[in-house]
């Protein structure tokens, strides 16, 4: 990669409608439960970010037939049974999500196969995963005594587990309801904090079973999915970054439509109604996903402490918060969130790091950091680590800067969010 991008200021606010593309979470799913349900799955709005491209080309070298049309993704799904020892290594890119789901979905079938990624993915902990799905009684092995990829998995018949999660993790807790799906038994997962529950959705409009009992999910094994019409909403991670824009590029108003509203992952939301922006949001009536549309304007920001249950329905909007923070009155505070060390970078160094360049008042702490503000921020240059939310990140806040911010390796972006700058561009012409 090393490209470096120039990034200026715009003449005016931001003005106008947009729709974000579609939401990585549910697309990576849609695909991976039309790949072993049985009958076609059409799912519509899919994210042709790197991220979920890897998702299918996993699934093809399984043997899953899959279509990429210019407004839909079409998976020909045959059940659980149809998926076939692959030939060559699975490659899942800069995909955690593609990583550990995968794993959960290959360690029920009776063959071979190895996982491997980028860089990054060699980097992020998948012990979290491996432990669990051993239990189940899959033989599964990687770097580091199963911590790191290359990950090769001989997968079996299992035994249905009850597994208390050590990490709010929606990636771990996902990994094990698919493998529970495959088992004998009743699987049930203990979540210590909610975590994004598009999964156990999706099961449900898969035609399957799934029940929830305070902090307990339980998934009953040897279950058939049938295909489906999957819609999938604007994702509302990719949406925080013209929420922020919104808020702190000045004469700013904007509305982003059809935006996924699902209760948890609406933290950002709740994080700049507590700031004190000005926004509003409007749910769209309908079944399955929740869906609305977010108005936002320039809004007069306050700190505030942002932490505990609040963290997973926001974890990956945690960069672009830091930046908004910077914008806001006083010192705010995000603890809570040591999860974003093992994301596709140290995010909290990432942030601190970049953001201090540009002027920022920002100190990382041992579970976050803590912005003082409001600060004007300058140009500079700055890398957004090969990790796209840095990058989007870095790109927002060179909308507020004095002088043109240089963004190195601002390729990244492409993982999540190929067409970022088009649609940044329709904003701010
Ligand atoms: O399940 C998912 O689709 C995701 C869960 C989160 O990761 P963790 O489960 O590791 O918290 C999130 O950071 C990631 O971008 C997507
Ligand atoms: C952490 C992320 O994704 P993943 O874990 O799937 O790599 C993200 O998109 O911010």
């Amino acid at each position: 990669m090393g490209n470096k991008l120039k990034l200026s200021k715009p003449e005016q606010g931001l003005k106008g409608e947009l729709q974000v593309p579609g939401d990585k979470s549910i697309s990576h799913r849609a695909v991976m439960f039309g790949s072993v349900a049985v009958g076609r799955t059409t799912i519509h709005n899919f994210l042709m970010g790197e991220d979920c491209l890897s998702t299918i080309s996993c699934f093809r070298k399984l043997g899953v037939n899959i279509d990429i049309h210019t407004d839909k993704v079409t998976v020909e799904g045959n059940g659980w049974d149809s998926l076939k020892e692959p030939t060559e290594v699975l490659d899942t890119g800069n995909s955690g999500t593609t990583t550990r789901l995968m794993m959960g979905i290959l360690s029920g079938r009776p063959f071979h196969s190895v996982l491997i990624g980028d860089e990054s993915i060699a980097k992020r902990p998948m012990k979290r995963v491996t432990d669990p799905l051993k239990l189940f009684g899959t033989a599964i092995d990687g770097r580091d005594e199963g911590n790191f990829t290359p990950l090769s998995i001989r997968g079996g018949s299992l035994k249905a587990i009850r597994y208390k999660l050590p990490v709010a993790s929606a990636q771990v807790k996902s990994a094990i309801l698919l493998a529970g799906l495959q088992a004998d038994g009743m699987t049930e997962v203990i979540e210590p904090q909610r975590t994004r529950d598009h999964t156990e959705k999706m099961i449900l409009e898969f035609g399957g079973e799934i029940e929830r009992e305070d902090d307990t999910i339980k998934v009953r094994g040897r279950q058939v999915l049938r295909g489906a019409e999957v819609y999938v909403p604007g994702d509302i991670s990719s949406a925080a970054f013209f929420m922020t824009a919104a808020a702190i590029v000045p004469d700013s108003r904007i509305t982003l439509k059809n935006v996924g509203l699902n209760a948890t992952r609406t933290g950002i939301i709740e994080v700049m109604k507590r700031m004190g922006a000005s926004m509003e949001v409007m749910e769209t009536p309908g079944s399955g996903e929740r869906i609305g549309n977010i108005m936002l304007e320039t809004s007069e920001l306050q700190a505030i402490e942002i932490g505990g249950d609040l963290i997973p329905s926001l974890i990956d909007e945690i960069p672009v918060i830091a930046l908004l923070a910077t914008q806001a009155e006083g010192t705010t505070v995000i603890k809570d969130a040591e999860e974003l060390k093992v994301k596709e970078t140290n995010r909290i160094d990432a942030v601190v790091r970049e953001l201090k360049k540009l002027g920022a008042d920002i100190e990382a702490t041992d579970d976050g950091m803590i912005i003082k503000g409001k600060k004007s921020l300058r140009g500079a240059e700055v890398h957004s680590w090969g990790d796209h939310r840095i990058g989007m990140t870095l790109a927002v806040a060179s909308l507020i800067t004095d002088s043109p911010v240089y963004v190195e390796d601002a390729d990244a972006i492409k993982i999540s969010y190929p067409r970022f700058f088009e649609d940044l561009r329709k904003l701010v012409e």
